[in-house]
């Protein structure tokens, strides 16, 4: 038998100890392992879904620790206890099984006193009731632990949405969709539609070459075609942002923070591989990456640069910004931020967009074009940093999303109905920022 949970505690223990993303994290705990497909999706599915609710889990074992904080244990021990609690009282595994699993588990890597220990947590944690329990907690708490959010982003999508939306927008976050962008460079639409039939349920989208994954036999990011680069999985509201941009054949285009190149490959797309992209992004590592993810998609029309967004010269018909964010519109894909806010990172990054935005405006023309992007919800990130910015904002034309927010915290964004944005709740996809901007 496979050890998956005990192979996910080990992913989660990474995390913790080396502060890396889940998705590094399973690369490398999965790394040399001769496991199918399914395996690895319940080990994916095993960490994805204890970390996205790694407050409420922490909180009912802190409640079933006698004393001592989740954090006072040694990181394998922690992990394996989240693991044991979520199945029980999220992925419907009965009690005893999830206590005996996790209890075996236990002897086994650590020792006598540690079986003891998860068996008494287990047994306790089974007896709590959340709701109850929680229900004397101030508001922003109960809906923190209630909907699997960090305190601040609950205040602060109550004072963006209001509080009916902020819940609707914080259970559209723990769920998860896939999406599937055609590469036309290596395929035709209709052959991959035919393709993906074979292994998935697909939908059309807005976009003729984006289609919603609603089931799968196969994730479509484990078949050959997307070995083969025939199509990427990115999310829609992603693939909007080339669309923003309206790039042509035989364009300069700039993307100043490009790596791992999603939306420099679908702009070569666009542009059918003519004309010159620059793609730079200041990871070394990342570029690396993005080179070969370039090779593979059929991009011949980039140079992929490492450099710093903030100063890098070279004049372009059409820029990309979009920069390093909060990525709290993003926390379905990628629930290990939703833990690790920290207000001084917060408020360099916001600097940081302002920095980028800046260089843009000096790499185009009169008449140039600005696509400025971002995952984030947060209204300084977005209307704030357009607002800041010199140039004019452009109408982004695209039907059936959201425009921007008109005000926030007596900031007035006068152009609010020109920025697009998407949101979990309402378009079933990442919440992201999208506007089109002009040197005039
Ligand atoms: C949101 S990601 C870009 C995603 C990319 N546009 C895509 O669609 O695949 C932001 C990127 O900005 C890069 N970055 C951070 N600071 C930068 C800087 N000063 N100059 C250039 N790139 C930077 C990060 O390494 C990261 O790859």
């Amino acid at each position: 038998m496979i050890p998956t949970q005990e192979i996910a505690v080990e992913i989660l223990e990474r995390i913790d100890e080396e502060i890396i993303s889940a998705k590094e994290a399973l690369k490398a705990g999965l790394a040399g392992k001769d496991f199918d497909y399914k395996v690895r999706g319940s080990i994916h599915a095993y960490v994805m879904e204890t970390l996205k609710r790694r407050n409420t889990i922490d909180f009912l074992i802190d409640r079933s620790l006698d004393g001592k904080t989740v954090y006072e244990l040694k990181p394998f021990l922690r992990n394996l206890l989240r693991v044991a609690v979520y199945e029980m009282f999220y992925k419907g595994v009965h009690p005893a099984l999830a206590t005996d699993s996790a209890v075996r588990i236990a002897k086994r890597r650590i020792g006598g006193r540690a079986a003891a220990l998860v068996n008494a947590v287990m047994r306790r944690a089974e007896k709590i009731d959340l709701n109850s329990e929680t229900s004397r907690l101030p508001e922003v708490q109960r809906l923190a632990y209630r909907y699997f959010h960090p305190e601040w982003y609950v205040e602060y999508a109550i004072k963006l949405l209001g509080r009916e939306q902020a819940i609707e927008l914080m259970i559209a976050n723990m769920q998860n969709t896939t999406y599937v962008r055609v590469n036309e460079l290596k395929a035709s639409i209709e052959s991959v539609r035919k393709y993906l039939e074979r292994y998935c349920v697909i939908e059309e989208t807005c976009l003729p070459e984006v289609f919603k994954v609603v089931a799968w036999d196969r994730h479509p990011s484990t078949l050959e075609w997307h070995a083969d680069g025939k199509y990427v999985v990115q999310d829609l509201a992603s693939t909007l942002v080339a669309h923003a941009m309206k790039p042509e054949p035989g364009e300069r285009v700039l993307d100043l923070a490009a790596a791992p190149g999603l939306k420099t490959s679908h702009i070569a797309m666009l542009m059918e591989n003519r004309g010159k992209i620059m793609a730079v992004d200041n990871s070394e590592e990342r570029v690396r990456r993005m080179k070969a993810k370039m090779k593979k998609l059929g991009v011949e029309i980039v140079e992929c640069r490492v450099a710093d967004g903030v100063k890098f010269r070279w004049k372009a018909d059409r820029v990309l910004l979009d920069p390093p964010c909060s990525t709290t519109g993003a926390f379905r894909n990628y629930p290990c931020v939703k833990w690790r806010y920290d207000e001084y990172k917060y408020r360099a990054t916001v600097k940081l967009q302002r920095r980028m935005l800046e260089n843009a405006y000096r790499n185009v023309g009169e008449g140039g074009v600005v696509v400025y992007s971002t995952c984030s919800i947060t209204f300084d990130e977005n209307e704030e940093n357009v607002m800041a910015s010199p140039f004019k904002v452009d109408d982004v034309k695209i039907d059936g999303f959201s425009s921007g927010i008109s005000e926030f915290e007596g900031k007035r964004f006068p152009e609010w109905e020109k920025v697009l944005r998407t949101w979990p709740h309402l378009h079933d996809c990442c919440g992201f920022f999208i506007s089109r901007l002009l040197r005039v």
